[in-house]
């Protein structure tokens, strides 16, 4: 890996930076069996599991991932419900963050070292509107010249991932043409988004998504920890 060639790197952060894909997917859990336990319309009401997140939620803005679960099980999506569960599942996200704070995996923080010694620009792309509280949380807010959120995606009017426009708007925020920027990400619609954006390099990382449907989704390589990227001392940059 020859970072030095690249001229901006986009990071995606829950799962990528901090291991907070996972209070997502609790949060998203607890919300969802809820909601089916207590629904008597028309539609599957089987128990939500990891499945649907990975195939329906997981990396997508708040409220598509609710319209996109609803709709794989046949249940109406009209959108005042859609808010309505995407919101009590965010009060739920929210608890446990200021309950536990947040500790960054450690591979992630050793690569970000790396890189702020090489001087490449980087930044976070990232569907949740709750990214900027997450990087404060975690000490890392400092270290990325730019935070694409979800909230900076609605102010901007740009569609969420898998379409491509959150990460384009970060390399063109850091000076850098797709071609010539790198994406980190652990969901499959991120890694769509990245293939998608004809991005220099599409890294995948495996915590949970599987390699081979990251691979499927355009990931150019997939590792299971950022530190796997930090290139040994005497190897170059
Ligand atoms: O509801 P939020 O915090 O705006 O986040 C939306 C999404 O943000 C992504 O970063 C997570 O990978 C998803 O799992 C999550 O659902």
């Amino acid at each position: 890996m020859i970072w030095a060639d690249y001229d901006a790197v986009l990071f995606d952060l829950d799962g990528v930076v901090t291991p907070t894909a996972i209070v997502h997917m609790r949060a998203w859990s607890e919300m969802f069996n809820s909601f089916l336990a207590s629904w008597d319309g028309e539609g599957d009401t089987a128990p939500y599991t990891d499945a649907d997140y990975y195939a329906q939620v997981d990396g997508k803005p708040r409220y598509d991932g609710v319209r996109d679960f609803l709709t794989s099980r046949g249940i109406p999506a009209p959108e005042e419900r859609v808010v309505e569960l995407g919101d009590r599942k965010n009060d739920a996200f929210n608890v446990v963050l200021e309950r536990d704070g947040v500790e960054a995996y450690p591979g992630s923080v050793l690569l970000l070292d790396h890189l702020r010694g090489l001087g490449v620009p980087l930044g976070v792309v990232s569907s949740s509107a709750n990214a900027p509280a997450v990087l404060q949380a975690a000490g890392l807010l400092d270290r990325f010249q730019t935070v694409v959120s979800g909230t900076v995606a609605t102010e901007l009017g740009l569609p969420g991932k898998p379409a491509p426009d959150t990460f384009v708007h970060g390399a063109e925020v850091l000076g850098a043409a797709p071609a010539k920027a790198v994406v980190l990400e652990d969901a499959v619609s991120g890694v769509r988004a990245g293939a998608a954006g004809h991005f220099g390099l599409v890294i995948g990382v495996d915590r949970g998504a599987g390699v081979d449907r990251l691979t499927e989704a355009g990931a150019d390589v997939v590792v299971a920890d950022l530190a796997e990227l930090v290139p040994a001392e005497g190897a170059g940059a």
